[in-house]
């Protein structure tokens, strides 16, 4: 492969060494020189050498001038450099950079370089920023909402000791809001945010806040650009402003679903360098009427009633979760309905593959390909007209849960998450079954999520790539007031059957998924993952690519 095209070659002193310094427009390198009296090589390098250090510029935060006054900071400890060498090297300057720390976790590291010359430093700060400025996808301006009431109430602090010194060392600009009350961060986006001057929008909370931010931008960007949200069969427009978290909440499930860790700084550190994920997003309708747009889980059954129960005990904190999950395990409740749903039969993964989508996953790759190439309709237009396609199935029984996974789900007390292998931006969602079963064995099923064992390989357990799907409660009277949510356990009941023949032809939009979660009477409840959804009735509609994410970034555009 050819060498990208050397920059700069210097021997500088480091920590008391000489160096062999290289930059070219990929990356940056330092080795040790073996000899004192051996000549530095002219030469320019782009390559590690064994015993040598390399950062990729793409992973450079800043390069700064820094004071070469004798002293340096060694190992955590002042230590003195001998005269001889400061005096050689009189001009320092600092590359602060992404140091790849275990499971996920990036830290930002210093290297402080000392030079003979003035002019020599001030080479290389220039260049190193030219370089940085080149860089495309980088933010410089970002509009930061801070929830001081997630999780543990630690949203503030986190932000300014932990990540803010970040921003500022950048020098990414930010206009930071600590919200006031829910739904602050939403309605700010979706009316008053002038949005042209960020490049990106940041969330300091959990899943809740981070659903406000994707409320109020894919909600702001339709308004403006006509699309009316309420009318399920048109076609989201992109938005075209990324999204960023930094996890301050209880479960922080979309950090861990893309950058595998929750963890601020980590979080910052993907921001500043620009990384991105992109990142399918639900829409939810009860006929005619939009619901929400969900990215992570819609919960019907068990887990939408602990999220009802828990955002009630909310003054609990993090322990809410196990509380009101303790309570809904004992109530035992189930949910009679018909579950119709679209396979997603043209995608290359399955629900049971032992794999974890991440950044950059060939699956994501060729599914984003697919919708942008075959011309295949996979749902945006009329449902009652999609439904009559020879892939729809219907499932009609008494159900514990009714989930849609549009990510793995992978928090702290699910490390593998609700579907394990649930893909970020295929166009697809992974709809889990859980039929009417004894409390024991919906006790099997709920403590394989805390183990290697899986989730799905139980009798009374199912589970559906999909592309949309609906859930119809059945009713109990004849006037349909009712709903048959009784207690008590017993054998699970209902029967998988192909539905319904497909129709002479289906409409051409290929970039639009879409999911339907339809229920003609109120039913019990319906929810996404961190907040409540009215009690309504709903059709899921997923736009594949519409939201893209980096790293934990979402960019709501570039289908
Ligand atoms: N200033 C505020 N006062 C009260 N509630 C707020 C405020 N700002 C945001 N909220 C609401 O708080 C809810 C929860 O916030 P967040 O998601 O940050 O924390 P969490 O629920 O503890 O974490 P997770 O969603 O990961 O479980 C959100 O739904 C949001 O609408």
């Amino acid at each position: 492969m050819e060498k990208p095209p050397g920059l700069l070659s210097y021997s500088l002193l480091l920590k008391n060494r000489v160096y062999e310094v290289t930059l070219n427009c990929a990356q940056l390198a330092w080795k040790k020189l073996q000899s004192k009296k051996k000549r530095v090589s002219r030469s320019i390098h782009n390559s590690c050498k064994v015993g040598g250090f390399c950062v990729p510029v793409s992973e450079i935060l800043a390069v700064r001038e820094t004071e070469a006054d004798g002293r340096t900071k060694h190992n955590g400890r002042w230590q003195k450099i001998p005269q001889s060498a400061t005096e050689v090297y009189p001009y320092a300057f600092t590359v602060s950079y992404v140091e790849r720390v275990k499971r996920h976790r990036w830290r930002c590291k210093d290297v402080t370089f000392q030079c003979a010359d003035g002019t020599v430093r001030q080479q290389w700060v220039q260049t190193i920023r030219d370089q940085l400025s080149a860089l495309t996808g980088r933010p410089k301006h970002l509009l930061v909402y801070i929830n001081p009431y997630g999780g543990q109430n630690r949203g503030k602090q986190i932000y300014e000791e932990k990540v803010a010194p970040l921003f500022s060392r950048a020098s990414v600009s930010t206009y930071v809001i600590v919200t006031e009350h829910a739904n602050h961060a939403r309605d700010h986006l979706k009316t008053d945010a002038d949005l042209k001057k960020y490049d990106g929008v940041v969330c300091v909370g959990g899943d809740g806040m981070f659903s406000e931010i994707i409320h109020g931008l894919i909600s702001r960007t339709q308004r403006d650009s006509g699309v009316d949200q309420n009318r399920k069969e048109e076609e989201l427009v992109p938005c075209a402003i990324r999204i960023g978290i930094i996890p301050a909440g209880s479960t922080d499930c979309i950090c861990y679903a893309t950058v595998g860790i929750n963890d601020p700084v980590t979080s910052a550190l993907h921001i500043i360098v620009g990384d991105s994920q992109p990142l399918d997003v639900c829409s939810v309708h009860h006929n005619s009427t939009f619901l929400r747009y969900s990215v992570s889980l819609l919960g019907y059954g068990f887990y939408g009633d602990v999220l009802t129960d828990s955002e009630r005990k909310r003054w609990m904190g993090p322990v809410r979760y196990d509380f009101s999950g303790l309570k809904m395990f004992l109530t035992h409740n189930y949910y009679e309905g018909t579950v119709s749903f679209l396979s997603a039969t043209d995608v290359l993964a399955t629900p049971r593959d032992r794999t974890t989508c991440r950044a950059g996953c060939s699956t994501c790759q060729h599914s984003g390909a697919l919708g942008s190439e075959d011309g295949q309709d996979y749902g945006t237009g009329d449902i009652s007209s999609s439904e009559h396609s020879g892939n729809w199935r219907m499932i009609r029984g008494k159900f514990l849960a009714i989930n849609a996974a549009s990510m793995s789900c992978a928090c702290p007390r699910s490390p593998k998450g609700l579907s394990p292998a649930a893909h970020l931006a295929d166009g697809t969602t992974d709809l889990i079954l859980v039929r009417k079963c004894s409390r024991v064995n919906f006790l099997r099923h709920l403590l394989r999520h805390t183990s290697k064992d899986d989730q799905f390989d139980l009798s009374f357990v199912e589970v559906h790539r999909v592309r949309k799907f609906r859930f119809t409660p059945r009713r109990r009277d004849s006037d349909g007031d009712l709903w048959a949510a009784p207690r008590g356990g017993g054998a699970s009941e209902g029967a998988v059957r192909p539905d319904l023949p497909g129709p002479p032809s289906l409409r051409q939009r290929p970039r639009l998924q879409q999911l339907e979660l339809r229920r003609r009477d109120p039913p019990p409840r319906l929810h996404r993952s961190g907040s409540a959804l009215p009690a309504d009735s709903a059709v899921c509609q997923r736009d594949r690519g519409g939201v893209h994410f980096q790293g934990h970034r979402l960019t709501l555009s570039q289908c």
